[in-house]
């Protein structure tokens, strides 16, 4: 335990000292030399103390004039004091370097003496417990801040994602805790009773209800991080930006939302998208999630950028051309999406925004499209069609289990969810799969509502302009059965023979191609072996000093490469015949 006194001599001023001259003098004795750590508990992320990543790069007139006007103005004008405040203000309390004057008397104002054992570090990791209940032998004191209204002020919560398979797992057992006390509530005393004195830390610190809102605590780690080239997308919640990130050089689109967050419901549907993008990881047919942060009361999101834009520009572009996907390429998008929604569904989330918009292409494939998240379908995904399709906008994102529905576009939506019927919502997914290959095989743009609307939901095609095979249609046309349980489930779907047809022939290609390989390389050892049995057999024609092991059944050493010896390849033996 360490007890660190301060000693102030105060100077012969010929006066008592006031309360602020005593901390004027203390502030010139402390030295705040961590500033990473100490700034933070004072509820500003390490962002404020960051003197060190201010590049001088960033505020050289050319590249703030290739800022774009949409992020900078007009909500720069709001943005800009405050950074510059809260500049000023870290570099007054943490910069050790730039800590030259004394701290103002209104800072240390705000500085509160309390008791607890913990360094301002410890303080951190302890910062959910308020000051007053840490449990202590005896009084101990520290630095906590307080806020202006005199509650202090603890560093920034975490909040709880919902769809983490531990939150699903509590969420459901207080569900279950919920209805057992509505069903029997003389039981109820008891479990009450119970629950708080076992488990309800637990549930509070899992439970989403007391999630904290998103706040803008942090610098424009947009402008210092990323440079923006253009706007590549508006959406109903945000616009997306294509961008490089100035560290690694690499394009990035980044969402941003467009109506402040702070209480609205776009706050859930932008939390729910991060969330969701959290917990799924990496998958060769979902965009892959980068980061996400909340900067001047907007959520901004950083995702991989897709080169290849949306389905729906494609539709849009296709038909001006009057050019329509061929069946294999309705296929193939099929297939793909199929393969990324089984991902997300196997992970007990549902996306329920299916449509074109949402649906994205890469064109070349990228790190994240090879190698991770493979599974035993994919693996001849690369000799297919070329390009990629992407799951993106997880802004409706719910678990299938208990599902908090946002109704996603209605032009795809599935009579049961209008209806409220939650109980398999992954078919939703496929029904709005289904309109979603209709409208990429030329069908017209589809009704919000309406009589139109209600014929879809009966099953009832529309009119394509060119005819799709019997099979291919019936399968269509199975996605959008108003019976949901005749619908095929994603897993199905990536196991459809009709998806499967074009890949059984390649996957056909390729094992024959293999099968060749394999015929001439077991050709080639027959003859080595062949050849070491004769120089087995007559010792005397050979002079060779892998002969030793010839004779004892395997193979001469000094033919065997050490490296690339499964390679094909012309044979020759390293020894010499008697008399050469
Ligand atoms: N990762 C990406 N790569 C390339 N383009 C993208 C990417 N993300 C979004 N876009 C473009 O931005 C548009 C809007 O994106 P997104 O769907 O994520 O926003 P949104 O506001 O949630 O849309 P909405 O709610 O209307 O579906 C897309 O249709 C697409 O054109
Ligand atoms: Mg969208």
């Amino acid at each position: 335990m360490v007890v660190v006194v301060v000693v102030v001599p105060l100077r012969d001023s010929g006066r008592t000292p006031s309360m602020a001259t005593l901390f004027d003098e203390i502030s010139q004795q402390l030295d705040f030399t961590s500033c990473g750590e100490e700034g933070t508990s004072s509820g500003h992320s390490s962002d404020d103390c960051t003197p060190m990543i201010h590049s001088p790069r960033l505020s050289s007139p050319r590249l703030s004039s290739l800022r774009s006007p949409r992020l900078s103005s007009p909500s720069s004008g709001r943005r800009a004091p405050r950074v510059q405040r809260q500049r000023s203000r870290s570099n007054t309390l943490c910069s050790p370097l730039q800590c030259t004057s004394p701290i103002p008397y209104a800072a240390w104002n705000k500085l509160r003496l309390c008791d607890s054992p913990s360094t301002p570090k410890s303080l951190l990791s302890k910062s959910s417990q308020p000051c007053s209940s840490t449990k202590i032998g005896r009084p101990k004191r520290t630095l906590c801040f307080a806020s202006a209204s005199g509650n202090f002020i603890q560093a920034p919560s975490v909040n709880v994602n919902p769809f983490t398979p531990e939150t699903v797992r509590r969420s459901s057992e207080q569900q279950w805790k919920d209805r057992c006390r509505s069903d029997n509530d003389q039981d109820y005393g008891r479990r009450l009773k119970h629950s708080l004195t076992s488990s309800e830390e637990d549930d509070d610190a899992f439970l989403p209800p007391k999630r904290r809102a998103v706040q803008a605590l942090m610098l424009s780690r947009y402008e210092s991080e990323f440079l923006e080239l253009e706007c590549i997308g508006v959406g109903e919640f945000g616009a997306v930006y294509k961008c490089v990130k100035r560290l690694d050089g690499c394009l990035y689109a980044i969402k941003r939302s467009r109506q402040p967050l702070a209480g609205s419901t776009n706050e859930q549907l932008a939390l729910k998208e991060v969330y969701a993008h959290a917990v799924l990881g990496h998958h060769p047919h979902v965009v892959r999630y980068y980061s996400a942060w909340a900067e001047d009361d907007h959520m901004i999101i950083q995702n991989e950028y897709c080169d290849g834009g949306s389905l729906s520009d494609v539709i849009a572009t296709r038909k001006m051309r009057e050019e329509i996907f061929s069946e294999g390429e309705l296929k193939d998008l099929l297939l793909q999406v199929s393969m990324g929604l089984k991902y997300i569904h196997s992970a007990g989330l549902v996306h329920l925004d299916i449509k074109p918009s949402n649906i994205f292409i890469c064109q070349r494939p990228s790190a994240s499209a090879s190698g991770e998240g493979e599974s035993e379908e994919e693996d001849d995904r690369s000799t297919s069609a070329g390009v990629i399709y992407k799951i993106g906008d997880l802004g409706h994102v719910t678990s299938s289990s208990s599902p908090q529905v946002e109704e996603g576009d209605s032009r795809f939506l599935a009579k049961e969810v209008l209806h409220e019927d939650y109980s398999q919502l992954p078919k939703a997914d496929i029904f709005a799969l289904g309109l979603t290959i209709l409208r990429a095989a030329g069908a017209p743009p589809l009704p919000q509502n309406g009589d139109e609307w209600h014929r879809l939901r009966e099953g009832k095609l529309p009119k394509l302009p060119k005819e799709l095979s019997p099979p291919f249609r019936g399968l269509l046309q199975l996605l959008l059965d108003p019976d949901l349980t005749k619908r095929p489930s994603a897993r199905e779907l990536c196991k459809h023979t009709v998806l499967r047809e074009d890949r059984t022939g390649r996957v056909a290609a390729r094992l024959r191609r293999e099968l060749n390989v394999e015929k001439f390389r077991t050709a080639m050892l027959e003859k080595e072996l062949q050849e070491a049995r004769q120089a087995a057999l007559s010792p005397d024609q050979y002079h060779c000093p892998g002969l030793k092991s010839a004779k004892m059944g395997s193979l001469p050493k000094s033919g065997r490469r050490l490296v690339g010896g499964k390679a094909v390849r012309s044979m020759s033996f390293g020894c010499f015949v008697n008399g050469d």
